[in-house]
């Protein structure tokens, strides 16, 4: 059979294959990082206050700064880029202040941009006088497209930049006494869109001027500055790089990977897979364009793998303030291990298997995190699980019984979940919103307990030959049975006053609390003479009462229904 295929442009205005050009793949047959796992965490350098900072629409002041600085500091970060001390009085002032004040704790490396300009790279050793710890960040970009257009220089002109930069910062090193207190990285800006041979040449070149040991290795970072291609051409251009450099010992590779494509942390998990010691991001991914690599999301992601991320991200929902804070931006309600609706089903088959996980973990000894749907405890991110489950009109029986129980600590029988799902049904559908915990209840209330129809039991004596007072439309009567038991002898009263017949066909009860302030909850089924049955609910402190109760609430269903 011959298939045809047609292919139809749904924008005949532009030759796609002729604007856009696939990024050419790297020649690397024996590449191994697909077969390789992340075994331990990476070296991380935040850049919030600078790459965050300098794509935000009003960028941080002082009080925003410090506040993320502080941030940063807590959760563990050894390297934090506080700026660009040359670019901005804002950005030199922070800088003064963190050293002068003393903010900066022992074993916490600040960070500083700069570019390979003299006056730049002087005015940032000015902002770093008594530092005890610094990096000081060099990069000049080197893609052939950046080569072409922005500097109109060749390869030799581009080296002799980042050269000259490297060799004055050395200098100025040495010269200020500084060798102890900093430590050197440089990047080739736009390093996904530079030849790698030419990327080897420059990064060797300045390894040849800061001369960097095992001991004092030198950082070489190398930007995903716009990301261009799928992840796995950055992984391999990381393993050539890796397998290439010289003194390889003395180098430590940081990424730095942007999200322009919406794989940035993708690129940053094959590029360590591929070789990588280090990464530069953000909180939540804040940066320019579509943002730099979101650092939350990688630590998760390591949570989730066993890894231990050596930041701290168990009170996620601070993070969250201090980004938003910080950035005047919103983190979005679907953001990895963060957004506000990441831990929350409101789908019925969702909720049914993540309650049945919820309970198969509470039943099971095994340590290990099992619930379909949640493939992280939200407890390790300080997250609650009072959201994971919410209602509205796409919601079935699992999880309107897991808000009773977790709220009211009642157990439906699993056809008491069917009978009254379909009852949340009807007014999610009505309403078309969702229904808090709270209007579940007033719901369940109203359908099932006390007040739910024509009749209300008040009080009963005896056990096989019942009286029990009752109201009927709120008229307080008398009603007497006989039976084998208080329910049997009940169930024949109401027969006889209510003209509806019907007899129990199951019974169910459990106890809700414990101690002085335990209390009975009943599930009765009654079977009508028609042969359909409804469920009754009754609580209350005696376990009798909440049985003739669960009879009375049945029966005032059976009427309305009846009509
Ligand atoms: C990928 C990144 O995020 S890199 C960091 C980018 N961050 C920022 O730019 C924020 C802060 N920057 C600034 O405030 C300014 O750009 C400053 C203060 C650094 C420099 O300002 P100015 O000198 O006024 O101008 P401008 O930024 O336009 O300078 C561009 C010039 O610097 C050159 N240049 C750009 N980057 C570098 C570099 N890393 N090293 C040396 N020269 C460079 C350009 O080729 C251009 O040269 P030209 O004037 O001969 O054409
Ligand atoms: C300065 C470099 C590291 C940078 O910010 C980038 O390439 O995005």
């Amino acid at each position: 059979m011959n298939i045809v295929t047609q292919s139809v442009s749904v924008s005949p205005s532009v030759d796609y294959a002729r604007k856009y050009r696939p990024w050419p793949p790297v020649d690397l047959p024996d590449r191994t990082w697909p077969s390789r796992t992340i075994t331990k965490a990476p070296v991380w350098c935040a850049v919030d206050l600078r790459d965050g900072n300098q794509s935000l629409i009003e960028p941080m002041g002082q009080e925003r700064k410090l506040r993320m600085f502080d941030a940063l500091v807590k959760m563990g970060f050894k390297e934090i880029e506080v700026g660009f001390p040359s670019a901005s009085q804002t950005d030199f002032d922070f800088t003064r202040f963190l050293i002068e004040s003393g903010r900066i704790p022992d074993g916490v490396a600040i960070q500083v941009l700069t570019q390979a300009r003299d006056d730049l790279i002087r005015r940032t050793f000015e902002s770093l006088r008594g530092v005890k710890s610094a990096i000081v960040h060099l990069y000049n970009s080197t893609s052939e497209l950046q080569r072409r257009i922005v500097f109109r220089m060749d390869r030799a002109g581009i080296r002799d930049l980042a050269v000259n930069g490297a060799r004055l910062i050395v200098e100025l090193t040495r010269e200020l006494g500084m060798e102890s207190a900093i430590r050197h990285q440089y990047s080739p800006e736009s390093f996904m869109g530079t030849e790698l041979d030419f990327s080897k040449e420059i990064c060797e070149a300045v390894m040849d001027i800061y001369q960097p040991t095992p001991q004092r290795p030198l950082i070489l970072n190398l930007p995903l500055t716009v990301e261009m291609s799928t992840p796995n051409v950055y992984a391999d251009q990381i393993e050539w790089m890796s397998r290439n450099l010289k003194n390889r010992d003395s180098v430590l590779i940081s990424l730095h990977p942007h999200n322009d494509r919406g794989t940035g942390v993708a690129a940053a998990e094959l590029a360590l897979m591929a070789g990588a010691d280090r990464v530069e991001g953000t909180l939540f991914g804040n940066g320019e364009r579509t943002g730099n690599v979101d650092l939350v999301t990688l630590a998760g992601n390591l949570i989730m793998s066993g890894v231990d991320p050596q930041i701290d991200i168990s009170d996620i929902n601070e993070l969250v303030r201090v980004a938003e804070h910080c950035n005047q931006l919103p983190v979005h309600p679907r953001h990895p291990y963060a957004g506000e609706l990441v831990f929350t089903a409101f789908s019925g088959s969702h909720q049914d298997a993540i309650n049945k996980g919820f309970k198969a973990i509470e039943a099971s000894a095994s340590p290990v995190w099992e619930v379909p749907y949640l493939p992280i405890d939200p407890k390790d991110l300080g997250r609650s699980y009072e959201a994971v489950i919410r209602i509205n009109s796409q919601s079935g029986k699992g999880g309107i019984a897991y808000i009773l129980e977790r709220e009211h600590g009642l157990e439906l029988p699993r056809l008491l979940q069917v009978e009254f799902s379909k009852v949340v049904q009807g007014i999610a559908d009505g309403e078309g919103v969702e229904l808090p915990a709270d209007r579940l209840w007033q719901a369940f209330s109203a359908e099932y307990l006390d007040g739910n129809g024509r009749f209300a039991f008040l009080s009963h004596q005896g056990e096989q030959e019942l009286t029990a007072r009752i109201t009927d439309e709120g008229r307080e009567i008398a009603v007497t049975g006989r039976g084998n038991g208080p329910i049997d002898a009940f169930v024949d009263a109401l027969r006889r006053t209510s003209g509806l017949d019907f007899d129990v066909a199951n019974y169910r009860e459990h106890a809700m609390g414990s101690g002085a302030n335990a209390t009975a909850v009943s599930y009765v089924e009654l079977r009508l003479a028609d042969g359909t049955t409804l469920f009754g609910v009754g609580i209350d402190k005696n376990i009798v009462t909440a049985s003739l109760k669960a009879v009375v609430s049945g029966v005032n269903r059976a009427l309305k229904r009846r009509g």
